[in-house]
């Protein structure tokens, strides 16, 4: 049992979607906390319930059933005026940024200063700030149309930050985003999450956006929690068909491991994953196909995965298990 005390705690939640002819369930019986100052990921594929989840969780929309606890209060039991306020302390970043296209980058970040009623040259002020937090010092005056997709995503941030949220939410906040600006966003949420001490949730259908930042991740499918852990061990040993899917970076692979004598072996930043392999085919004295990888090299040291297929004869695959024991290299049969 962890003993640190949830920022938010996720109780029984459910919901469901009642329209003219028909009802949808998109959330059943979620039970999570959430802890203050961590990076939290939500993972899922499509439909699988994370934007209905994230959106009951600021009470934006309201669950069916549970309860959803913020800092020790019920939502259930606050009134909407209330529940506007404790919106300021959770904000939201989007896929899409949601920038007022009228205004200047400034003029957004100060948006929700101003409807909190806060003087405007206090308001100015403290956008400034913020647009320094997010590296955007010299676009204040730059209008949206004006930005790339990584600045608006900058600015819908520092407008997020405005009114000193405890929780940042992001809902896929880097899937417009091409590689390189989505890890440039993802280092800036992690500085703002270590630098400022919010809780950050990670709303994403990729699993690699959930390695580069996330310290606990749960997964979504089909409505319900189908796993959750801190992410080495989901992504060392992910056990729900769907964990698998998604640690294997997409469905289609799957089908190609099923069968027998296939070993995944995990690379952890422990080891450099050329010689590795290069080392124990010749000291087993026996080749191996390698059927899948998906393999980092960070500063020389190897992150990732990669499946290989064993060798028909017994002796061969028993000396590629003790090579991987006695180096300590992760890895687990592909079932
Ligand atoms: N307003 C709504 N009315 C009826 N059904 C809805 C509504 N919003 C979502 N749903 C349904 O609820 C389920 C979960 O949807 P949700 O948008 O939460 O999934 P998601 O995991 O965020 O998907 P995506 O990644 O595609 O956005 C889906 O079956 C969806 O069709």
């Amino acid at each position: 049992m962890d003993n640190r005390t949830p920022i938010i705690e996720l109780i029984g939640l459910g919901k469901i979607y009642n329209n003219k002819n028909s009802s949808v369930r998109a959330l059943e019986d979620i039970n999570l906390s959430i802890y203050e100052g961590e990076i939290f990921g939500i993972i899922g594929l499509s439909g699988a319930g994370k934007s209905t989840l994230v959106r009951c969780i600021n009470y934006l929309e309201r669950p069916t059933e549970g309860k959803v606890i913020f800092n020790g209060i019920d939502l259930s039991k606050v009134s909407e005026k209330e529940l506007l306020k404790i919106r300021q302390s959770m904000s939201m970043i989007f896929q899409q940024f949601n920038l007022l296209m009228q205004r200047t980058a400034l003029q957004n970040i100060c948006f929700p200063l101003e409807i909190a009623g806060v003087p405007k040259k206090e308001a100015r002020k403290r956008a400034y700030e913020l647009l320094e937090v997010v590296g955007l010092k010299d676009k204040a005056k730059a209008y949206p149309a004006q930005l790339s997709g990584g600045q608006k995503q900058r600015v819908a941030i520092a407008r997020a930050l405005a009114t000193n949220p405890k929780v940042l939410l992001c809902d896929e906040a880097t899937s417009a985003l091409d590689p390189t600006t989505t890890r440039s966003i993802l280092n800036l949420l992690k500085e703002i999450n270590q630098k400022l001490g919010i809780t950050v949730i990670v709303i994403t259908h990729e699993m690699s956006v959930i390695e580069e930042i996330c310290s606990r991740v749960a997964i979504v499918d089909k409505s319900q929690i189908a796993e959750i852990g801190t992410v080495e061990e989901v992504f060392m040993k992910p056990k729900s068909k769907i964990a698998k899917q998604l640690v294997f970076s997409g469905a289609n692979h799957i089908e190609i491991f099923e069968g027998k004598d296939k070993l995944r072996i995990i690379f952890d930043g422990r080891t450099s994953f050329e010689p590795v392999i290069a080392n124990m085919v010749l000291e087993c004295k026996t080749p191996v196909n390698i059927l899948f990888a998906d393999t980092k090299d960070i500063y020389g040291k190897a992150y990732g995965q990669m499946v290989i297929q064993l060798p028909d004869d017994e002796s061969g695959k028993k000396r590629i298990y003790a090579y991987l024991e006695t180096h300590k290299i992760p890895f687990e049969e592909v079932i």
